[in-house]
């Protein structure tokens, strides 16, 4: 049984992770990066910012100190949105003990190496165990002790299921898996497929067009995902289709809620503004565009958002060109492993 967890980060995922673990009886220590949140939390046991509505238990401390935060510490959770990963994990680096588990819970890509965010948490904190959690989980739900379920990847069995033993409880059930790549690759890609999806709501479209999206997008990020090592079969699983259904049809999502802005004709900047929290797919798009190209891989859904995001591509002149593009089977492995000529 575990005492004692560092939790660094203090936006909604990490203040939900912290209220939940707390509420099984571990102390958490909370890394706040702001000042006002961090005195809101100790005194009103609320952070009204990232996770209104939320009591977060008197056994969750913040702090602002980094090394604070991990003493004592037997896990540490780094839930800082993707592009501030390298800076905390160098900032944690000094104080993680040889063999401590440190588990990732953002979802993207780093926008300038393309590395997926493990991999960057190894460059900068070389004695810890990397572990990665992912799967459908809205902070907003998790904070109320909504049932949900989700996936520790890691490439060691034991540090898996040393995470799903902290995580798991009646209102949170953990699977593992050893995908790591899968695992990441589905948390972050979803995210661009969910800003799709919110463009294709703002546009005023339908269920059809969500279905075809969820479907298809998870054919592309798959591909990208087999073509970086990754699994067929995890993109089945939650850090997969379960995390991109619910990230393309929830009202909690900023991806998708960022998309019908955007979909409403609203510039990205002003839209980026009004959401107020982080919107992971902007630039996981940038990333895995030019991922897709390195690797050769077909990602026209990514592909279209990259236009709309930053050259300034009307969304439905994207659509057209979605429907239009070349005609092309369902499934190209169905196709060969028929036992029929075609
Ligand atoms: N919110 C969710 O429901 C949810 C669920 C699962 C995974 N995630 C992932 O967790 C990660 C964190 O997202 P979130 O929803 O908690 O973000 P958020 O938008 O709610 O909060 C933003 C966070 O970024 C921090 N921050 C701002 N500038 C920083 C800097 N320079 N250095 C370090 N930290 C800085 C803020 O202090 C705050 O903690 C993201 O990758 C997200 O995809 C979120
Ligand atoms: O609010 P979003 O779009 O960042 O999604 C949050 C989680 O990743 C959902 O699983």
């Amino acid at each position: 049984m575990v005492h004692r967890v560092a939790i660094i980060g203090a936006g909604s995922w990490g203040t939900a992770l912290s209220a939940m673990l707390a509420k099984k009886g571990i102390e958490v220590k909370l890394w706040v990066r702001e000042k006002e949140i961090c005195e809101q939390i100790e005194k009103a046991r609320e952070n009204i910012k990232y996770l209104p509505g939320v009591l977060i238990p008197s056994n969750v401390f913040p702090t602002q100190s980094v090394e604070e935060a991990l003493k004592g510490a037997e896990l540490t959770v780094l839930a800082v949105p993707s592009q501030y990963i390298r800076g905390m994990a160098r900032q944690i680096a000094p104080f993680v003990p040889s063999g401590h588990v440190v588990v990732n819970v953002a979802k993207g890509l780093e926008m300038d190496t393309f590395l997926r965010l493990s991999q960057v948490v190894e460059q900068e904190v070389p004695a810890a165990r990397i572990a990665v959690l992912s799967g459908p989980s809205h902070a907003e739900e998790v904070g109320r002790d909504i049932p949900t379920a989700v996936v520790c990847a890691s490439y060691r069995k034991e540090d898996a299921e040393f995470v799903q033993d902290v995580f798991m409880g009646p209102k949170f059930r953990v699977y593992t898996n050893p995908d790591v790549i899968g695992v990441e690759m589905g948390g972050a890609l979803k995210n661009i497929i969910a800003l799709a999806a919110g463009i294709s709501d703002g546009l005023g479209f339908g269920d059809n067009s969500k279905a075809a999206l969820i479907t298809r997008g998870i054919a592309e990020i798959s591909r990208l995902g087999q073509a970086m090592g990754a699994h067929p079969l995890t993109f089945a699983g939650l850090a997969g289709i379960g995390d991109l259904v619910v990230t393309c049809t929830s009202m909690h999502s900023r991806n998708r809620r960022a998309g019908i802005l955007i979909g409403q004709g609203r510039p990205l900047d002003e839209v980026l503004d009004s959401i107020g929290m982080v919107v992971e797919g902007v630039t996981t798009c940038k990333a895995a565009y030019q991922l897709a190209k390195k690797h050769g891989v077909s990602m026209p859904i990514t592909e279209q958002l990259y236009h709309v995001l930053f050259e300034g591509k009307d969304p439905k002149e994207a659509v057209t060109e979605l429907m239009l593009r070349s005609k092309t089977h369902e499934i190209e492995e169905v196709v060969s492993s028929m036992d029929i000529k075609w």
